[in-house]
């Protein structure tokens, strides 16, 4: 299988001094209810491509979020760029997992996984297996213990998962936050990206790359709006 890297993304958008757009498919919000069935799962998928988004990640969880192994599967199928699982990850068979479904990477945030004895095996093992792991965090205090943990790509989640997204998150996180990653770390913003003003504030705060879900999901448009975010950020 062909390994696809999320960090040659982000050292790219660097270089360009733009951030790269990782769109989340994401089935359903707990906020939005259903937002991509099953049916238009893999059209949605080709369209990103074809817009040449940078990246992919997706929720494997069912509960919340409508994910699945099996959806991760048909959108690995579809997509050749890389693919990060999130996922309200207990162990450290899940890192073989991830690699087993096909993904590249695994985020794993810091609010979900209070043991950092298990952040720290999850992450080596990732690691020994070829799986870029993102850290993910939430205060300038998880950010310290991610700069400690050695992470190479930190998340900046701008709304609180632990309250499953419902509060309402913006970007000034990522503006308060990212100055404080070490530039050796690459940073992306993640969630509560709404529009292309968004986009220019986490663009002017430097962020390397944004995560954006429900807004693409919702278009009417996806791939223009891909393109859009992509071209005028
Ligand atoms: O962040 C996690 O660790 C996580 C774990 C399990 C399910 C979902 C998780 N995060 C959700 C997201 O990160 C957002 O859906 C994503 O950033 C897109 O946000 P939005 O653009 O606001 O839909």
């Amino acid at each position: 299988m062909v390994k696809h890297s999320l960090r040659d993304v982000l050292a790219s958008a660097r270089h360009k001094k733009r951030p790269a757009l990782i769109v989340d498919v994401k089935l359903r919000s707990p906020r939005d209810g259903e937002l991509i069935s099953g049916e238009r799962l893999e059209p949605y998928v080709r369209a990103l491509e074809e817009a040449d988004v940078d990246a992919l990640a997706t929720p494997t969880d069912g509960q919340h979020f409508g994910g699945s192994l099996d959806a991760a599967r048909r959108i690995r199928k579809n997509a050749t760029v890389p693919l990060m699982r999130k996922e309200f990850f207990a162990s450290v068979a899940q890192m073989d997992e991830s690699l087993d479904t096909g993904f590249d990477a695994v985020q794993l945030t810091l609010s979900t996984i209070p043991d950092l004895g298990l952040v720290r095996e999850m992450k080596a093992r990732a690691e020994v297996i070829g799986l870029e792991v993102v850290v993910c965090v939430r205060t300038a205090r998880q950010l310290e213990t991610a700069i400690d943990l050695g992470a190479a790509m930190v998340g900046i989640a701008n709304r609180d998962i632990t309250a499953l997204e419902m509060d309402d998150g913006t970007v000034q996180t990522t503006e308060e936050l990212v100055s404080l990653v070490p530039a050796d770390v690459y940073s992306i913003s993640e969630s509560a990206l709404l529009s292309a003003a968004d986009v220019d504030r986490v663009a002017a705060a430097g962020a390397d790359a944004m995560v954006i879900g429900t807004a693409i999901a919702k278009s009417d448009d996806p791939a223009s709006m891909v393109r859009a975010l992509r071209g005028g950020a």
